[in-house]
């Protein structure tokens, strides 16, 4: 099986793949370390403005607490009331529907020597109470009183003060001086407003800012975080905020449960831009492996397909139209291919020709001829029919060489070679060389008279070609003796044999004088028989 790393497509879809991861990668990277805590930023800055916004509403109601307190403590009847001037402004004014109007739990009045001078408001079970000091039935107010009385003696209301209240319960508390005409001081005495922070006070709030909030009472040693935002769910987070209350130890927690809405829309957006990202990408990578395959893969495999065959079945083919006609870089490597295949075979058919034909002569030489003798032999055995072949020798061959020179007897050679070829090649009888000055012709179907006519008429047309030999002591022009064999339908023989038999004809005609066609008509015995 081959490696799954061997093929490109695949390769190449591993590589894209792993770009697609990294893009993918990339993008988680930015959106955890760059554009999440942005988000998240914005997020805090979003529920730091609520708190304001709440904080700002709780500030208004301070605000309008500490007109009331004021309207009240620069009232005439009040200042003369602290400096027991107007014994009547209780019956006058401080009743339990007052304070209800008010939205009051307890108003205090104090006198110039910070005692409590006056108290009314409504005990744990809401029943109203109005004494002239702290004094029962008017004990409950204790704690509230002592620490409103706590802050008077510190010096913080000599102005109109507002605060919020942590305990003995939540809520608003307005300290003003009480002066005649708002004169300078010193006060007459001080006038003190507690607003208690019942949930319908809250609602209202809420109702008022559309924040979700709550507050409660939290005393803790020394300063809580200012702010803090605890993201509850990926929909809703709490964002509280502490601000500074009476008493000191204590403090009130704003808290806003907000909704995460503008992160939410934020992280859709990204998770969207991010989706589609990663689709593109991968529709990407499936356009591109497609195109690879289109475009290059299928092309090559294609090639690669026509190079196995070409080297299995070692054929002459041409390299697939489709290929050559391409116009891009596979194109080039087709008709390049191609080139190199046209030399190859060009080359293997000259190796071919030089390796069958005799270089000087142009016939063919013994290999073609030993070939083409035993495929006659074969094919004339099975058709019943004669081969006959003839042993062509130059007489005095020697002396020519020596008298004319080597090249003259080379000249010669190609001479004898052509007059062969016309006389017995023309008649598709195959005409070779088969040593240094002797040819051999090779003659299917042909019986052993025939071939005696052929042979002589080849004597005869080498004698017309009169080629001079000055040094031939049997002739004046240059002539061949031939020797004459074939196998004849009745028997078999080898090759090897046969071209004995001619050899011993030729012998004889060698032997007999030279210039002569000798026919060896012997039963010819086979090379294995001796
Ligand atoms: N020029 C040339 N001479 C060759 C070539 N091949 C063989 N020969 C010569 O052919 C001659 C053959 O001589 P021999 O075999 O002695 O016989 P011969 O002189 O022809 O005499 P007979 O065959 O008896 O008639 C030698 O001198 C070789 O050098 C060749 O390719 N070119």
């Amino acid at each position: 099986m081959k490696p799954f790393l061997s093929s490109l497509s695949h390769r190449f879809f591993l590589a894209l793949g792993g770009v697609l991861c990294l893009a993918m990668l990339a993008l988680v990277l930015i959106a955890r370390y760059q554009i999440m805590p942005v988000l998240l930023e914005d997020e805090s800055q979003y529920a730091s403005t609520e708190l304001d916004r709440a904080e700002r509403a709780i500030g208004a109601e301070l605000r309008h607490m500490g007109r009331l307190v004021e309207d009240w403590a620069w009232w005439d009847d009040t200042y003369r009331f602290v400096r027991d001037e107007r014994p009547e402004y209780v019956a006058s004014n401080l009743y339990d529907s007052t304070l209800e109007t008010l939205d009051l739990s307890l108003m205090m009045f104090v006198s110039a020597e910070h005692r409590p001078y006056w108290i009314a408001g409504f005990d744990d079970d809401g029943d109203f109470t109005s004494c002239a000091g702290l004094m029962p039935p008017c004990d409950w107010a204790r704690d509230t009183v002592e620490l409103l009385l706590g802050t008077i003696e510190a010096g913080l209301a000599e102005d109109t003060h507002t605060r919020l209240l942590a305990a003995p319960e939540l809520a608003l508390v307005g300290l003003s001086p009480i002066y005649m005409n708002q004169e300078e001081a010193p006060p007459a005495g001080w006038l003190a407003m507690v607003r208690p922070i019942t949930p319908m006070w809250v609602e209202q709030l809420r109702e008022t800012t559309g924040i979700d909030m709550t507050l409660e009472t939290l005393a803790v040693d020394g300063a809580p975080p200012e702010q803090s935002l605890e993201r509850l769910s990926p929909t809703r987070m709490l964002a509280s905020r502490h601000v500074a209350a009476l008493p000191a130890t204590h403090w009130v927690r704003i808290a806003a449960d907000l909704p995460r809405q503008r992160y939410q829309s934020s992280l859709e957006t990204f998770r969207f831009a991010l989706y589609w990202t990663g689709g593109v990408l991968l529709v990407t990578l499936i356009v591109v492996l497609l195109l690879l395959e289109r475009m290059v893969l299928r092309p090559l495999r294609e090639f690669s397909r026509f190079t196995q065959h070409l080297h299995r079945e070692r054929m002459a083919a041409s390299t697939p139209e489709a290929l050559l006609k391409r116009r891009d870089e596979i194109g080039t490597l087709a008709r390049e291919f191609q080139h190199l295949l046209e030399h190859q075979q060009q080359q293997e058919a000259d190796l071919l020709d030089l390796s069958q034909h005799d270089p000087l002569t142009g016939l063919a030489n013994r290999r073609l001829f030993d070939e083409r003798l035993r495929q006659s032999l074969d094919e004339s055995l099975e058709a019943g029919a004669d081969v006959a072949v003839l042993m062509v020798d130059i007489d005095h061959f020697k002396p020519y060489n020596d008298h004319y020179g080597h090249q003259a007897g080379d000249a010669c050679l190609v001479a004898l070679a052509d007059r062969m070829e016309q006389c017995l090649g023309k008649q598709g009888f195959l005409v070779a060389r088969t040593g240094g000055e002797e040819f051999s012709v090779v003659l299917p179907d042909t019986p052993l008279d025939e071939a005696h006519r052929h042979a002589e008429a080849l004597r005869l047309a080498v004698a017309d070609l009169a080629l001079p030999h000055a040094t031939s002591p049997s002739d004046s022009v240059v002539t061949v003796s031939i020797g004459a064999a074939a196998r004849g339908t009745s028997h078999s023989c080898d090759p090897a044999a046969l071209m004995r038999a001619a050899d011993q004809a030729l012998y004889r005609a060698k032997e007999s004088g030279r210039n002569r066609v000798e026919l060896h008509r012997r039963a010819i015995a086979d090379s294995a028989q001796g």
